[in-house]
């Protein structure tokens, strides 16, 4: 699989390294982020994506923005940097929350030295951290998969996830796949429903890409298959990423989850969101009025982007006058999440079922 991580500091170069998954899966290439400006632009072109990863890419940018730092007030500068970074995608929180707790390490009793050196320690330690975050994720998701698998003797644990919340949205593993990543090591007969998720095919792209480097059983299927699939019994558990939870238990993600949550509602599957508590937004109790939900350029919607004859085309799929609309994300609301899979355990997706894991923030929210 090559190096498993999706973003280090190469010492040799002096830079930052990560994937770029606008080319995916046609293209593996490495691209360089030297400066906060690359850093702001990896994220608003989806050269990286995914909310941990977005968050972790922030966290460089802002070292970048200290290591370059050549004016009179180093703080002013900073607030720049974070306000800089904050702007460049809505909807995750990780991003905010990474760049809030970059300013929190540094001080105006350091040398920009220090503070230099700080905030490279913190988006290495953040980086750590999210690693370490994504292996719980996939120990308690894990067991959910054991216990379904119990009672399918021998038949693979059928698994439905939309969008790309795998190690190419977080550093390694993945929210949404880590357990599928240990269900396989374990062996565990799963098969995952990958949604292709129009109109990036983050699913069809990127998902797709990642079980087949890890050998693990899939299929892609237009997104408007999950309902027809769980109608037949064919899909006994979804697990999707988040890109922002609400303290109440609403979860956003990918445009087209909340869909598939209804459909799972109907027929009884159970539908769980698989997360850190990055992505955990401690401020907000209702996330279909409160989460900005990002619009996209309309491009993505009216071109297709293809391989042919061993080069990456862009063909257009609709009638030049149309308008086009791109939401990013959609919000499923609490009572049609079954449960949530954080790094601490399994909770009900509720205030009371996120604070008891998380009891240090009940303080902080009361
Ligand atoms: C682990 S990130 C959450 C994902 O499930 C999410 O839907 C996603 O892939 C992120 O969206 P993206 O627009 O690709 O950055």
């Amino acid at each position: 699989m090559g190096n498993p991580q999706t973003i280090w500091y190469n010492k040799e170069k002096n830079l930052v390294e990560t994937i770029d998954q606008r080319f995916l899966p046609f293209q593996n290439r490495v691209v360089e982020i030297g400066s906060l400006d690359e850093a702001r632009f990896a994220i608003t072109d989806m050269i990286v994506r995914g909310a941990p990863l977005i968050g972790v890419t922030a966290a460089y940018g802002m070292y970048l923005a200290a290591r370059n730092f050549s004016g009179d007030d180093f703080y002013l500068e900073m607030q720049r940097a974070a306000d800089w970074l904050k702007s460049s995608r809505p909807t995750a929180v990780n991003l905010a929350f990474a760049v809030d707790e970059a300013l929190s390490v540094i001080s105006d009793r350091n040398t920009v030295l220090e503070n230099t050196q700080l905030l490279f320690d913190y988006a290495e330690n953040l980086k750590e951290r999210e690693i370490e975050f994504s292996k719980n994720i996939g120990i308690h998701g894990l067991e959910l998969i054991k216990a379904i698998s119990k009672n399918k003797i021998g038949e693979p644990v059928q698994i439905l996830t939309h969008c790309n919340a795998g190690r190419l949205a977080c550093v390694e593993l993945g929210t949404a796949t880590a357990p599928i990543y240990l269900a396989h090591e374990a062996g565990i007969p799963i098969h995952v429903w990958v949604d292709e998720t129009r109109p990036r095919n983050q699913g069809a792209r990127l998902t797709a890409w990642e079980l087949g480097e890890a050998g693990i059983p899939h299929t892609v299927i237009p997104d408007n298959a999950g309902g027809h699939l769980m109608q037949h019994q064919m899909v006994d558990l979804v697990i999707v990423g988040s890109d922002r939870t609400t303290l109440n238990g609403d979860v956003a993600n990918k445009i087209g989850t909340y869909l598939k949550a209804l459909a799972a509602a109907d027929n009884c599957v159970p539908f769980y969101a698989a997360l850190p508590s990055t992505t955990i937004d401690w401020n907000l109790n209702d996330g279909i009025a409160e989460i900005p939900i990002e619009q996209r350029d309309g491009r993505e919607v009216w071109m297709m982007e293809g391989m042919l004859n061993n080069e990456v085309h862009e063909f257009r799929i609709l009638p030049e006058k149309s308008p086009v609309a791109n939401y990013g994300f959609d919000v499923t609301p609490a009572r049609l999440v079954t449960g949530l899979i954080t790094e601490r355990g399994v909770c009900k997706a509720t205030r009371e079922g996120i604070l008891e894991l998380f009891p240090e923030r009940s303080l902080k929210n009361d």
